[in-house]
């Protein structure tokens, strides 16, 4: 450990590429799933820095190995910890209760022992890949022990945490047992970042009322003791983003072109072609936005005969119960209103259950005329910016949920609650019969909030900050502050 380490270590529950072992026992990788991979792939490839996760199946041990330019560390868990720690205690606790408990979350002493484990694990990972004074920065619900466990064994570290997700009001965070271990966890970090501004205050009001600690404003207090110093920690927003550019240039490229017009034909050339991407989570507002679409055929307000919805609703957490019937009641839906409103040869809803690469979730926000984002609860919502940054026509309407991180930022969308069925489908009627002159005119603002507040602005803003917060342990940190200036 120490000097010969890394200067920026990312931690995270997943590497960005998922591993397995192939039938002759040679290691196989593909991406990962979901925004978080999405959004730090670009900031560590270029870095002088290692990423530590789970390599996505159970009990694989490798030796860190460099994928696009990038150290990945590879963290083991065994069955029974995927059980517990993965789909237990952060998808089945954590990620509904942080979720406006849209799904009722379960509460286990045995899944908390196993969280609070493999924290452990995850924080030694870390302690091993930095160097002294380094940054760490931690990432994600399935982590908030880490920033803590890693402070005590290695307090020369500066520590960032970021929540992908949103941090809820203190009446439904106070639900859970083990708050108070949750908040201490957290508040080993220098820096907590947050995709809003009401998820910082949602946490500083927790940390207000259910510890004895003193906040003021953005900053909580946290006394000297024997071992260690003062200091502060800062709450701050950070909303992240894509790497806007190379998705404008993925979605320009001639192959991306010609495969978004390949895809209007197959579909049978509609007038108009509407979009739903997400992973099949209960978050996302699948149902309630098939549901509106599937009303607006039965009031003929859209002609079958004219209009198709493209749904991607790409595989995820398939063991855990609650995604189980979400998957079971999208799939009753949408084979009754295609039994309902399809013909031979056109189909009202494409269901795909699958997951597909950068090129071709490119091609789909070209071919379609109406992008659907309706979450109940969204961190953020990447896809919402991609879509954008994949319009350089100008063309196109983005039907957004108040609901989402991104609805903050993308003032040119046309924002719904899903809730209000009757509101959305006038929402989704109006996208779809939008004049081409007041599309440019949204689109154009659309793209450039979203081009110029990309990822690497993203990270050069959380990264810079976390900088130059005064060092805990009172020595300077040259290696520390000369790598934050490469970001800026
Ligand atoms: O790793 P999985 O269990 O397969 O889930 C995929 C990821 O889902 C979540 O993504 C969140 O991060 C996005 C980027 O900040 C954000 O736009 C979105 O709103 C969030 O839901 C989760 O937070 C990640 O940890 C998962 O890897
Ligand atoms: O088949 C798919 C479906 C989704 N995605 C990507 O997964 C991310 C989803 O991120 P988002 O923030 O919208 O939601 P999350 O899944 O992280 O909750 C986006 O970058 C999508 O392009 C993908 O690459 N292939």
């Amino acid at each position: 450990m120490g000097k010969d380490g890394f200067n920026l270590v990312v931690v995270a529950n997943r590497l960005p590429v998922d591993m397995s072992i192939t039938e002759d026992g040679t290691v196989d990788w593909q991406r990962s799933p979901g925004g978080l991979v999405t959004a730090l792939e670009p900031v560590m490839q270029g870095a002088d820095g290692a990423w530590v996760g789970w390599s996505g199946a159970p009990d694989l041990t490798a030796d860190p190995f460099d994928v696009d330019g990038m150290r990945l560390v590879p963290v083991s868990l065994n069955q029974t910890e995927i059980e517990r720690y993965y789909e237990g205690f952060s998808n089945d606790t954590l990620w509904p209760l942080y979720h406006d408990v849209i799904a009722p979350p379960a509460f286990h002493r045995q899944w908390w022992d196993s969280y609070r484990k493999v924290n452990q694990r995850f924080a030694e990972a870390a302690a091993s890949q930095a160097a002294h004074g380094a940054i760490v920065w931690v990432q994600d619900y399935q982590l908030q022990l880490v920033p803590k466990l890693l402070r005590n064994l290695r307090p020369d570290l500066r520590i960032g945490f970021f929540n992908h997700i949103p941090f809820p009001p203190l009446e439904i965070f106070q639900q859970l047992p083990w708050r108070r271990q949750v908040l201490e966890g957290l508040l080993g970090a220098d820096l907590i970042g947050f995709q809003r501004g009401g998820d910082a205050s949602n946490f500083v009001r927790a940390v207000r009322r259910l510890t004895d600690l003193t906040t003021r404003g953005q900053h909580v207090m946290i006394e000297a003791t024997d071992d260690a110093p003062a200091r502060t920690v800062r709450a701050a927003p950070f909303p992240i983003s894509i790497d806007s550019h190379h998705f404008d240039e993925l979605a320009r490229s001639p192959q991306v072109q010609a495969r978004a017009r390949e895809i209007r034909t197959d579909l049978g050339d509609p007038e108009i072609v509407m979009l739903g991407v997400d992973r099949l989570d209960y978050t996302k507002g699948i149902r309630h936005r098939i549901k509106a679409y599937g009303e607006l055929l039965q009031d003929g307000r859209l002609d079958p005969a004219k209009c198709t919805l493209v749904q991607v609703a790409s595989p995820s957490r398939e063991n855990v119960g609650a995604y189980q019937e979400l998957r079971d009641h999208v799939e009753t839906l949408v084979g009754r209103i295609n039994g309902e409103y399809g013909e031979i040869g056109h189909s009202a809803i494409h269901y795909l259950h699958h997951s597909y690469p950068p090129e071709e979730m490119a091609a789909l926000y070209l071919a379609a005329d109406v992008m659907l984002v309706t979450s109940l609860r969204d961190g953020m919502n990447l896809v919402a910016k991609e879509y954008v940054a994949a319009r350089s026509d100008t063309a196109g309407v983005l039907v957004l949920s108040e609901f989402t991180g991104a609805a903050d930022e993308l003032a040119g969308a046309i924002m719904v609650n899903p809730h209000d069925i009757d509101g959305m489908k006038d929402a989704i009627y109006r996208a779809a019969t939008m004049d081409s002159r007041e599309q440019r005119k949204r689109m154009r603002r659309l793209r450039r909030k979203v081009l110029t507040d990309d990822v690497a602005k993203w990270s050069a803003s959380f990264l810079t900050t976390l900088g130059g917060i005064p060092d805990p342990a009172h020595s300077p940190a040259p290696t520390t502050l000369a790598m934050t200036q490469e970001y800026s």
